[in-house]
């Protein structure tokens, strides 16, 4: 059996995973059932679960519930546990920490483990000028902070995202966020100076090119914004929510160096895509981007709540000392997994072994494709790939029999996530810990699901 070189060895105290999908229940199954009940009485019914099977243990590519069954990842918790679920060294560096302390708030007193991040993060992302990193705990709080930093360091207020955007779900970044459903509808208003530009979508767009694309945009943010008047631009190098959408090349530097040239702070928003996610370490070098600034989350700490805005130096220094903050932000125990995780991916192929899994995954869903035209499109790049469902008579979105496929794929105990403006993709972004033999079978799962379908 194949495993990746991240693949577990003997998890440290974790139970002893098989890694093979094996469903002794429906799923889900009793014990689930009961605590979804539980869940209803007591967790607010806003906070839905996709689903919903309670995990009792997980780690390389599989996750074992509390009835017994074991499911294939193609989730990695909406792509956070990259290096995979309970990585043996993140166990470790967790576990020493805690004993150590677990809380001091940077803020009122330092610790080291901060600083590292800091420094790793500030060798790692692209572009060789100094840089300085803040460190926060979710995403939308790392965006939040981004947007903040370029508004002081500009002078300027307006802020530009895209359609199909994906930012987060507090006041900003939902007015970031292009769907309205569920994220944004009836929690308006939203932060003013927020506008949108048209995104480079080769599958819907009519194919045109990354240039025509850019010029597009910029031509729609000179007219309706102003350079004079914009702070930042912010993008995600490959859409997520939105429906992994990958723009055509020369897209992104395009518009990076309209904003150079106009005072505006570019913002990579590599929160999904970060972290040898795309097989690149960031999805920004796939085309050699240098943002202004970065934010990642997600893949940075196998699982623990971290994220970063990681920019240049003299955009990141501007604002006044106690300008930026938080009680949690950089938590040492998140920042001893993150140590873990990112010196796990250089130590252990992680790149390579992404891109090998985008090889697999693309061959598998392509052949599909060639026999199915309800999938529309295959794109992504690495172990963040995903195909988009259609009427192959009008190319119009089929959210319902992309509901259908990931629901049969659930049943039969695969864990598949659907994404999309038009709620009509269907994502893998598995662990980089998973194995081959767990790949065959999950898609063998997700072929038969669309042949029933
Ligand atoms: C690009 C990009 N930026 C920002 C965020 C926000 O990160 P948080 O850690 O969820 O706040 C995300 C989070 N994506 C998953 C959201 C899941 C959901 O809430 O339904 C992202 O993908």
């Amino acid at each position: 059996m194949t495993t990746s070189a991240l693949a577990p060895t003997a998890p440290i105290g974790g139970p002893t995973l098989t890694q093979k999908r094996e469903l002794v229940t429906a799923i889900p199954g009793p014990r689930s059932l009961e605590l979804l009940e539980r869940k209803k009485q007591s967790v607010a019914a806003a906070i839905g679960i996709t689903l919903p099977v309670f995990v009792e243990a997980a780690g390389g590519g599989v996750v074992r519930d509390v009835d017994g069954n074991t499911l294939i990842d193609f989730g990695s918790g909406i792509a956070v546990t990259g290096v995979g679920n309970s990585a043996p060294a993140v166990v470790e560096a967790v576990t020493q920490q805690v004993a150590q302390f677990t809380h001091t708030c940077f803020m009122v007193n330092g610790y080291e483990s901060y600083i590292e991040v800091a420094e790793k993060l500030n060798e790692i992302t692209p572009g060789d000028h100094e840089k300085r990193t803040a460190l926060f705990n979710s995403g939308a709080e790392a965006v939040e902070n981004a947007i903040k930093i370029a508004r002081y360091f500009t002078g300027k207020q307006a802020v530009v995202a895209f359609d199909h955007a994906y930012h987060g779900r507090t006041n900003l970044t939902m007015g970031l966020t292009a769907k309205s459903m569920p994220y944004k509808s009836g929690f308006g208003p939203f932060a003013s100076e927020i506008y949108r530009a048209p995104m480079s979508y080769p599958f819907r767009d009519g194919g045109i090119s990354g240039d025509e694309a850019a010029a597009r945009a910029i031509l729609q943010i000179e007219k309706q914004v102003g350079a004079a008047n914009l702070a930042a631009i912010i993008i995600e190098p490959i859409q997520g929510e939105g429906g992994f959408i990958e723009p055509a090349p020369g897209f992104l530097p395009a518009l990076s160096a309209w904003a150079t040239a106009n005072n505006v702070i570019f913002i990579a928003d590599e929160v999904q895509t970060g972290f040898a996610r795309t097989g690149d370490l960031f999805a920004s070098n796939h085309e050699d981007l240098v943002p202004d600034i970065m934010v990642t989350a997600k893949g940075i700490a196998g699982g623990l709540p971290l994220s970063a805005v990681t920019g240049r130096a003299d955009v990141m220094d501007a604002a006044h000392v106690g300008g930026l903050g938080g009680t949690y932000g950089g938590n040492p125990i998140a920042c001893a997994a993150a140590l873990a995780t990112i010196r796990t991916f250089e130590e252990s192929g992680a790149i390579n072994r992404a891109r090998e899994i985008g090889t697999i995954f693309r061959g598998r869903l392509n052949g599909l494709r060639a026999g199915d035209p309800r999938i529309g499109d295959v794109r992504g790049r690495g172990a963040m790939i995903a195909m988009e469902i259609i009427d192959p008579a009008t190319k119009e979105p089929d959210a319902a029999l992309t509901s259908k496929v990931a629901a049969a794929a659930h049943a039969a105990g695969v864990i598949v996530l659907t994404c999309g403006t038009f709620g009509n993709v269907i994502r893998f972004l598995p662990p980089l810990s998973i194995s081959n033999e767990l790949i065959a079978d999950g898609l063998d799962v997700v072929r038969d699901a669309l042949a029933k379908a």
